[in-house]
């Protein structure tokens, strides 16, 4: 969210029955990032079809026009983006303001690392408390200064210099990471190399190269992957059709799941193998969930999904799966609550440091709505009868964070009282008129405005 709004506008779910219709659900935001990011900094005229409009991409789509893009809103709804191609950026008059968005913060930081001048910027409350040092560690290897007051968090200011490649291991499982160094690797000359643990999303490597960019991808025995870019090639302009968001989809898809009776279709999801741990997990909890229409678009998988609602079973999901559904876990931890036996979840010691620490905030909310769940370092275990609803009747606390406020409205549309979330603008972050096409569905949600 914007750092300038304030207010909040509580939101109440209450039980609804079986859920049926057809919806789409807005446009991936790693992918709707990367288009304006890349676009920006490619020769001619990039146009964007599907690209979600939620908060965090608009501060991505200012912060590309503050360092020289031109960025517009067609009529026909689509996105035009004209960079000026490598190596060209001019520098911000303003602070860029991140807002809600670690995505948009830590690749922008990557992106202005090789720029002559000096770049600030801030963001929400929740941004200013993310880690930063996993950007600024490689890029300052690189060669660029990171200055903040605090060490390692926002409000800080990059100054770009002439960079150095490096080789860089990364310490986490970081789309976010791979990807800043890839950006700052596009102006420095040589061949950077990035090698990383796990394949977390690969939407920047593919990108990269529909823009006309050689990136190496080799795989390594332990299954990590090693990610070379020799920087200074050119980036042309190429159209970029953004399918709609696994991770959004993730919220009806459990919403169908857990409610006997339902049957839903969400079209037209983007299925990158990177991305799709969610549905294979909701399969191995016993969810009837069909791929249909699988087909490639703009070089991504993109399928319709139908989903059944049925009976959960609680398992052990495997922790090497997590990069794959990393923002999905909020949402599983509503589907766990209603699965029959024990959900163990662990390997999620990054969910302490996205818009929200995910594992406290979320088993707060569950204990307080009834759940029974053990908090661990990295993960959570949630018991469930399957037979007994949760009793629900809480306020829940958002954090600012969009995924914590529709977990927790997807979990009162089966809890016996309603669920109330205290603020919902925060959806707006990542799923504009998420409430609108819940209700579509079949859910009943209030809302209330207030100070
Ligand atoms: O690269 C991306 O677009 C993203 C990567 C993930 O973060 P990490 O790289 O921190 O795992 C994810 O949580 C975030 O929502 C989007
Ligand atoms: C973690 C998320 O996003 P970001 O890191 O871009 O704030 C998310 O969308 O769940």
């Amino acid at each position: 969210m914007n750092s300038q709004k304030s207010g909040t506008r509580p939101v109440s779910s209450h039980r609804t029955g079986p859920l049926t219709g057809t919806i789409t659900v807005p446009g991936d935001k790693s992918m709707s990032h990367r288009a304006l990011i890349l676009g920006g900094s490619a020769t001619g005229t990039t146009r964007v079809t599907g690209i979600l409009e939620g908060e965090d991409v608009l501060c991505t789509a200012e912060a590309m026009r503050q360092l020289g893009a031109r960025v517009e809103k067609q009529p026909d709804g689509s996105w035009a983006v004209t960079g000026r191609g490598v190596g060209a950026l001019t520098e911000p008059d303003r602070v860029l303001d991140m807002g809600n968005s670690g995505t948009a913060a830590r690749l922008l930081m990557g992106l202005v690392a090789s720029a002559p001048f000096t770049t600030f910027f801030c963001g929400d409350a929740s941004l200013h408390k993310r880690p930063m040092r996993r950007i600024s560690d490689p890029i300052g290897q690189m060669g660029a200064v990171v200055t903040s007051r605090s060490g390692d968090r926002f409000p800080l200011a990059v100054t770009g210099r002439d960079l150095m490649p490096i080789r860089y291991e990364l310490p986490v499982a970081s789309a976010q990471v791979k990807s800043a160094i890839l950006l700052a690797a596009l102006n420095t000359p040589g061949t950077t190399t990035v090698v990383e643990p796990k394949p977390s999303r690969d939407h920047t490597e593919n990108m990269l190269r529909h823009f006309g960019a050689r990136v190496e991808v080799e795989t390594d025995t332990g299954g990590g992957r090693i990610i070379r870019y020799d920087g200074q090639q050119e980036l042309t302009a190429a159209d970029v059709i953004v399918p709609a968001d696994p991770s959004s989809a993730a919220f009806p898809a459990v919403a169908a799941a857990i409610t006997p009776g339902s049957d839903i279709r969400i079209t037209n999801v983007g299925m990158n193998p990177l991305r799709d741990g969610i549905f294979t997990t909701l399969r191995d909890m016993g969810a009837t969930i069909d791929i249909e229409n699988l087909r490639t678009e703009a070089g991504e998988p993109v399928a319709d999904i139908r989903i059944q609602g049925g009976t959960l079973k609680g398992i052990e999901v495997p922790p090497e799966r997590a990069v794959s559904m990393i923002d999905e876990y909020p949402i599983l931890f509503v589907a766990a609550a209603f699965a029959e036996g024990t959900t163990i979840m662990r390997g999620l010691e990054e969910l302490r440091v996205k818009e929200s620490d995910r594992i406290a905030v979320m088993a707060e909310g569950l204990k307080a709505c009834g759940v029974t769940c053990e908090e661990l370092e990295d993960g959570l275990i949630i018991h469930s009868s399957g037979s007994t609803p949760p009793q629900g009747g809480a306020t829940v606390a958002t954090e600012l964070d969009h995924r914590i406020a529709m977990s927790f409205l997807v979990l009162g549309m089966r809890t016996e009282h309603p669920v109330t979330v205290d603020d919902g603008r925060v959806m707006e972050t990542s799923f504009p008129g998420f409430t609108r096409l819940m209700t579509d569905l079949g859910a009943k949600f209030t809302e209330e405005q207030a100070g």
